[in-house]
């Protein structure tokens, strides 16, 4: 009888030269987990991250990207810097005037950005715990305030908010940097035997709340950074599937791909800096789901070490009926059940060719036939999206400065949309495409597309609106540091819902906004949608939310409270909690509804049996005890009132 596979274990395509770099603890003997020992080094492949070890060096502690890149204010006039983006060294007079009329606002370039504080919160220490760790693992670990500070939060308004104002009550108290599976599980039983909170710390871009330390915990919190567990553990072309360290960050786990030619495919727009571990623990998204899938389409087998063993299938089969699958334990956990430390991938070869389009259409309700008919016919490129007026004219006015013809032609080509194609600036809205594959099937579905747009009163609008479409995405999400800098509060939020009630949604979550805003008395606010992507059954929509808050004392709160209620009216809607940002802490509210007493039941189950003592007590998904115990009285109170 052949003997079994081992996990990890790839016979084929063995490398000629072995690969540089097998500094791999799989060498070592066999742990209590038996696992990686038979991984064949040789297969493995470091991978060298744009982020280092000491995240401050490049990326900014107290907001979005790399250090040096952000908008700035010269002259009166908004520009935007970063030699990593097509548009670092523009300067944007129409964002300028855009601006200043949305929001009133004299933009000031003398304020100064926060400074990093020179005192931090004494860490909470379990000496026990710690000399342990120092003495029988080999695990890398800091007490200093800087990496504690940097990794006690995401990406949420209220995050940015408090680390530009000093108002963490609780950041980690250590940060341990494991290197592979096999410290971590060191790690855990570690943490699980001195009852240690652990909290599984990505890349930081959340933006459910759920990587902010929970303010109230009396134990030591020790964030576990993934990012030193990247390495590439082997590649197999017969299957077309690769094995990734979770700590890999997207842009390195595809730029390693491509030098094989290869691709995952997955990009959420936060890839430059999310991780493989955190797209599994938060279910995401990437804009060319068509093509390659959404994560839970992605992931073939991955591996998690919980308090309790580590939970992972058997084999890379590519499907099993041996229900239920676990890996949808794994998937959307939140940092709440364990640590992700390897996943498998499907790999596909890199497309021939990528190619950039757009189209134009007189008023959002067209635009959303379009996407629904390009869903019906399931013959969506890889990426289409469709944005409403108000995201359309914002997004024209990013276009930076321009020569006097290129200015020229854009009259002209104004005139044309207006008088000959009699659209109404007021109400035009634009989709942006991204197609990928071979040549031919690229042009068949680029006519196919156009055809369908032109029954929705749709045209085209050119490849370079559409690629410039794409490359905003990244600079956009510097937009918010700016924002506050100057006064202006805002985020984004999103949701997936039935088509049928798609424009509704839309229609009827913008109208909320405004209510409440006049109800808090805000003037100058901006609210704008736009659907991201398309399913068989229903969209994702994706709205941007931001007001002017200068002279507001309590900015963020009303910030809240107006998501909250736009919340409320998404699943009065039909909409749903989230089709990818996940529940962290700001959606844990609603959860047990989303998912019924009793799946909340199983959930708190699961995580009673995986996590015993509840070291990873992020607090996410779940809310904190007093308002579940809040939320079932309510809840029987409401069922006996039924009776
Ligand atoms: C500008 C911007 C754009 C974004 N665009 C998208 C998008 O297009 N699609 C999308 O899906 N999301 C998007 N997001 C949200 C965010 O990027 C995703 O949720 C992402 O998957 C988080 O990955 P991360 O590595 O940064 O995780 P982190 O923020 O570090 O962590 C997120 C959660 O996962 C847990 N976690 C992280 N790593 C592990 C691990 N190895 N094991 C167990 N738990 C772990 C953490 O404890 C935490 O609960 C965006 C965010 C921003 C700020």
């Amino acid at each position: 009888m052949a003997a079994k596979p081992q996990r990890n274990t790839v016979t084929t395509q063995i490398p000629e030269q072995p690969p540089t770099l097998p500094t791999s603890s799989t060498s070592a003997a066999p742990s209590a987990e038996g696992s990686s020992l038979s991984l064949d080094t040789r297969l493995c492949q470091s991978v060298k991250s744009v982020i280092p070890k000491k995240r401050q060096e490049a990326l900014k502690w107290y907001g979005w990207g790399y250090n040096d890149a952000q908008f700035y204010e010269q002259n009166r006039t908004i520009c935007f810097k970063g030699d990593k983006y097509p548009l670092g060294g523009c300067q944007l007079p129409s964002f300028t005037k855009w601006v200043q009329q949305k929001f009133d606002v004299s933009l000031d370039g003398d304020k100064s950005y926060p400074q990093m504080p020179q005192t931090f919160p004494q860490p909470n220490l379990n000496a026990e715990f710690l000399s342990e760790l120092r003495e029988n693992t080999k695990v890398e670990n800091s007490l200093e305030g800087v990496d504690r500070l940097v990794r006690c939060h995401g990406q949420t308004l209220s995050d940015i908010y408090n680390l530009w104002y000093n108002k963490f009550q609780r950041i980690p108290d250590l940060v341990v940097w494991p290197s592979c599976h096999d410290e971590v599980v060191q790690l855990v039983q570690l943490a699980n035997k001195h009852n240690v909170m652990l909290l599984p710390f990505g890349g930081g871009t959340s933006v459910s709340g759920s990587m902010t330390c929970p303010q109230q915990e009396q134990r030591m919190i020790c964030v576990v950074d993934t990012s030193q567990m990247n390495r590439l553990l082997w590649l197999n072309r017969e299957n077309l599937t690769v094995c990734f360290e979770s700590g890999v960050v997207g842009q390195d786990l595809e730029r390693v791909l491509r030098e094989h030619g290869l691709t995952v495919g997955h990009e959420p727009d936060s890839y430059e800096f999310s991780t493989l571990g955190g797209w599994v623990a938060t279910r995401a998204s990437g804009m060319k789901k068509n093509v390659y899938g959404n994560i839970e389409d992605l992931v073939v087998r991955v591996r998690m070490v919980t308090a309790n063993g580590t939970l992972e299938r058997d084999c890379s089969a590519p499907r099993v009926s041996c229900g239920p699958d676990f890996n949808h334990i794994i998937l959307g956990s939140e940092g709440t059940l364990g640590i992700i430390t390897e996943v498998v991938l499907k790999v596909r070869p890199l497309p021939a060719v990528q190619r950039y389009g757009s189209l134009v259409f007189p008023d959002f309700e067209q635009g959303v036939l379009f996407m629904r008919e390009v869903a019906r016919r399931r013959c969506q490129p890889a990426s289409v999206r469709l944005m409403d007026n108000e995201q359309f004219i914002f997004g024209q006015s990013l276009k930076p400065e321009k020569s006097w013809l290129a200015s020229c032609l854009d009259v002209i080509k104004q005139r044309y949309v207006t008088s000959w194609k009699g659209i109404d600036l007021a109400h035009i809205c634009a989709a942006t495409l991204l197609f990928e594959g071979e040549e031919q099937e690229v042009a068949r579905q680029q006519a196919l597309i156009n055809e369908i747009a032109a029954r929705y009163k749709g045209f085209p609008a050119g490849g370079q609106n559409g690629e410039r479409g794409y490359v905003f995405t990244f600079v956009i999400a510097y937009i918010r540091d700016f924002a506050l800098y100057q006064g202006i509060v805002a985020e984004s939020f999103e949701t997936s819902v039935p088509w049928d009630r798609c424009s509704l949604l839309c229609r009827c979550v913008k109208q909320r906004v405004v209510t409440e805003c006049q109800r808090h008395h805000i003037t100058h606010f901006t609210i704008s949608c736009r659907v991201t992507q398309t399913y068989d059954a229903g969209a994702c929509i994706y709205f941007y939310f931001g007001f002017r808050s200068l002279d507001m004392s309590n900015a963020v709160h009303v910030f809240e409270a107006i998501e909250h209620c736009a919340r409320d009216e998404i699943l009065a809607c039909g909409g749903s909690l989230s089709h990818h940002h996940g529940v962290g802490k700001i959606r844990s509210h609603w959860y047990r509804n989303a998912v019924t007493e009793t799946g909340a039941n199983l959930y708190a189950a699961a995580k009673q049996h995986l996590d015993p003592r509840n070291i990873f007590a992020a607090g996410n998904l779940l809310p904190p005890p007093q308002e579940q115990q809040q939320q079932q009285l309510e809840s029987q109170t409401k069922a006996k009132s039924k009776l």
